[in-house]
């Protein structure tokens, strides 16, 4: 069953066309990787999906009905945000950033409840940062700060989450905390996810977790191929898209699961 449904949407800045007719439909405890190269228009699709920015035709679907008819506060408590990169502008602690999450439930400008402050606590504990609750979160490392995005977004406790590059500058186990955080969020909260990313390897590792996982290849302003990441990423598409030779393997487990991946052999000169 599909959450929320994308269908022939075009985007352009001006005469500059950056995407033309895409569809496709994100699914229920589902998750969707966006990839493709620089600049291909993954955070502008994101944007769209959130209603900052206006596509200049076709539609995005939340449960059968147009996502410009929500107001923000109503399309905030279905779609969930993980940004890209954040400015950190005051030196705010981490659990008044998380309790922000709870805006579109409280207001802008009421306090938030007991309740409000338990679900931001319990997302904290979720993802290991409760230690950091009361600390200026201008104080926090690059990982720690894309972790604490994730908990305010699970503090608006809806059932979309759009992330936009969640890991980008973490290092290789806060990369994997927070693949492993995704998986558990769908796997035990059925939550359903779109995520920019620049790793072929994230969408195996969803695969490889059991996660029904989508990929489409953003290029030439469309979606060159869509599907799960064996039909998607593969070597042909590797080559033809980012001029790389690359293996795909398939290896087993100690418990005997079979494992994808695709390794990076050589740019193609
Ligand atoms: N405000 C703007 N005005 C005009 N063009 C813009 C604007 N913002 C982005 N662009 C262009 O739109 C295109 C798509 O940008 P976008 O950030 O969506 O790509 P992306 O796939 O997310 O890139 P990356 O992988 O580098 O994060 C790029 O060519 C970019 O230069």
């Amino acid at each position: 069953m599909s959450v929320l449904k994308v269908e022939n949407l075009s985007f352009d800045y001006g005469k500059s066309k950056i995407f033309n007719q895409i569809s496709f439909d994100l699914e229920t405890s589902g998750i969707f990787c966006l990839f493709g190269p620089n600049g291909c228009g993954k955070s502008t699709l994101i944007e769209c999906i959130l209603g900052s920015l206006k596509p200049s035709e076709g539609n995005i679907l939340l449960n059968n009905q147009s996502v410009s008819l929500f107001k923000p506060a109503e399309l905030a408590k279905h779609i969930g945000y993980v940004p890209q990169s954040h400015t950190k502008n005051f030196p705010y602690k981490v659990i008044d950033i998380v309790i922000m999450g709870r805006a579109a439930y409280t207001g802008t400008f009421s306090a938030p409840s007991a309740e409000d402050l338990a679900i931001a606590e319990s997302a904290l504990e979720t993802l290991g940062l409760i230690h950091l609750k009361d600390k200026p979160y201008t104080q926090l490392s690059g990982g720690q700060t894309q972790l604490v995005m994730l908990a305010r977004a699970l503090t608006q406790e809806t059932p979309i989450i759009l992330m936009d590059e969640p890991t980008a500058h973490l290092d290789f186990r806060h990369e994997l905390i927070i693949l492993e955080t995704i998986v558990k969020l769908i796997k035990e909260k059925n939550i359903s996810i779109i995520m920019a990313t620049h790793f072929p390897n994230h969408a195996f590792y969803f695969e490889n977790s059991g996660i029904n996982t989508k990929v489409a290849l953003m290029n030439n302003h469309v979606f060159e191929a869509i599907g799960n990441p064996t039909e998607v990423l593969t070597e042909a598409n590797m080559l033809n898209t980012f001029q790389i030779h690359s293996k795909l393997i398939s290896s087993k487990t100690t418990e005997n699961k079979v494992v994808k991946g695709l390794i990076p052999i050589e740019a193609a000169r």
